[in-house]
């Protein structure tokens, strides 16, 4: 039959991370006839393997740590049944943990996939590609493969973590993030490599489930790329707490022998450990998509070329998430899921500022940030005023015996308006939402000083960065 404009509009998602989950969920409260090819499971690596297990497994280490710091406040801890003071030892029973961390898992993925159903999505279990630009197959294994028809495809097929040949994996004592959940026992030293996002937050939560952590960084610092100051406290951070920093070391090899793990820099030392965690990056799944035959053009490194509303070069054919040349962030993927159905579909899309994208670090303390970096406006990318705020000098952190951290703003020269800022707290994940609030709504610093904060309380720390930039507006 014909197809008419204005028929029941068809469209098929592949991969159903938060990127291609929200696509398939716009689509469907917009009517559309839509399809989902996923081939592990709904909510994606960020649900099964990634973001979800990792959050968890940090919340277990917060938790871990508790007693001591209550000890710090002047809780004293009794032996049961006496006066006699004791420093509590604890022990993680990792296997229990990492069971109740894939349930965790499991449970949110189903939830995600019966929401999907109940909004009348078709999800097929099998591996997606596209054969044109409005046809895709699913291959659903024992050589059966199913075709559909697409008035608009959503590619949002993630990534997967970089293997170095030299180092491969063997799921046992090196491993990458996604294998850290089948260990039954807490390495005794893990070695962490790559000290971008993902090894940092790792070598926090192990080094407080009781872990001696070696983590080796390319870089000068941890964190690279990110705020500077944010780094070197984190650093400082772990340094103090017994972790070993090495800087400027790029491991060449990893190798396993017997119950080790041998680390070898380029320098030619060794770093001997009993397991390592391989942290060095991420590749698109975007190898035998049938991308090339459909014309949607790629980076070098595989990434899809993707415009502000997630249409690629290809105008039926959008892309979100890890797979794309944008920020590779779950809430990122989100929104480009949902931006691009309502772009395709004809509903009010809203291009993506990347610049507004509040985003965390989980080590302890976390990292926030949002908006310009103070970087760009030293290098004169934006024009803007810093100020920072050590976190010591507010009240409730003195009250929580809260010693690292600050709050940093960063505001529009002449008008005063908020253009950024970097909060390193306790749940600085959420202490940003202000300042992202700020961002986007392009409030001054006199809007943010004039607001109510709770008194005593972390977010006084914004008000008062705030205030001290008042006279910006003189
Ligand atoms: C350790 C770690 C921690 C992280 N923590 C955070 C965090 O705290 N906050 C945050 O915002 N981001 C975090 N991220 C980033 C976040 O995980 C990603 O940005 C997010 O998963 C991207 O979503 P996505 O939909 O693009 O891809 P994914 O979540 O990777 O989902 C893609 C899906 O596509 C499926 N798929 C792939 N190819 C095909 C195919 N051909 N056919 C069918 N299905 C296919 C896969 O099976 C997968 O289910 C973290 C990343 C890592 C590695
Ligand atoms: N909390 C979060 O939101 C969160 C958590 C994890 C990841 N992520 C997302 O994933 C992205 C990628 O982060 P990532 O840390 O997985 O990857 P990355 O690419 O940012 O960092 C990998 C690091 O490994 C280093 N490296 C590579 N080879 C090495 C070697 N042989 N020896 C030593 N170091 C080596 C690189 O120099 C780099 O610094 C982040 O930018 C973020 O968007 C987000």
């Amino acid at each position: 039959m014909a197809y008419e404009f204005g028929d029941r509009h068809d469209l098929v998602v592949i991969g159903g991370g938060p990127g291609g989950y929200e696509a398939a969920l716009t689509g469907a409260q917009l009517g559309a006839n839509v399809t989902l090819i996923e081939r592990n499971g709904v909510g994606g690596s960020a649900v099964l393997t990634d973001v979800v297990p990792s959050k968890a497994l940090i919340a277990v280490a917060e938790a871990a740590t508790q007693a001591a710091n209550a000890q710090r406040l002047g809780v004293e801890i009794l032996a049961p049944g006496t006066d006699e003071v004791i420093t509590p030892d604890y022990r993680i029973d990792l296997g229990t943990v990492n069971r109740r961390l894939l349930e965790l898992a499991r449970q949110q993925s189903l939830d995600m996939a019966a929401t999907l159903e109940k909004q009348g999505v078709r999800i097929v279990e099998g591996t997606g590609r596209l054969l044109n630009h409005h046809a895709v197959a699913a291959d659903l294994g024992n050589g059966e493969v199913a075709e559909f028809h697409a008035d608009t495809t959503v590619v949002s097929v993630g990534a997967h973590p970089r293997k170095l040949p030299s180092a491969m994996p063997d799921g046992e004592r090196i491993l990458t993030w996604t294998q850290l959940y089948h260990l039954e026992q807490l390495p005794e030293h893990l070695i962490v490599v790559g000290s971008g996002v993902t090894g940092a937050e790792f070598a926090s939560a192990f080094r407080h489930l009781g872990s001696e952590v070696t983590l080796i960084s390319s870089r000068d610092r941890v964190l690279p790329g990110q705020d500077e100051d944010a780094a070197r406290v984190i650093e400082e951070v772990f340094l103090r707490e017994g972790m070993h920093v090495l800087s400027k070391s790029r491991a060449e090899s990893v190798v396993r022998e017997g119950d080790e793990v041998v680390v070898t820099l380029s320098d030619g030392t060794t770093v001997v450990g009993s397991h390592c965690l391989m942290a060095v990056g991420s590749i698109p799944n975007t190898a035998g998509l049938g991308l090339e035959g459909a014309r949607v053009q790629t980076t070098a490194n595989g990434h899809i070329k993707v415009n502000r509303v997630a249409r690629t070069s290809v105008p039926e054919i959008y892309a979100a998430g890890d797979c794309t040349d944008f920020f590779p962030l779950a809430s990122v993927a989100n929104m480009q899921g949902r931006t691009a159905v309502y772009h395709a579909l004809g509903d009010a899309a809203q291009p993506i500022k990347l610049r507004n994208v509040a985003s965390n670090i989980f080590t302890s303390p976390e990292i926030a940030s949002v908006g310009w970096t103070q970087s760009q406006i030293e290098e004169g990318l934006a024009q803007g005023v810093i100020y920072k705020y050590p976190l010591e000098e507010n009240p409730r952190a003195k009250m929580q015996n809260i010693t690292d951290g600050f709050v940093k703003l960063f505001a529009r020269t002449q008008s005063g308006t908020v253009i950024g800022g970097v909060v390193v707290a306790p749940k600085a994940s959420e202490l940003i939402f202000p300042l992202a609030l700020a961002v986007e709504q392009r409030l001054t610093v006199d809007q943010v000083a004039n607001a109510f904060a709770v008194y005593p309380s972390l977010t006084g720390a914004i008000t008062d960065a705030a205030r001290a930039l008042h006279m910006l507006k003189g």
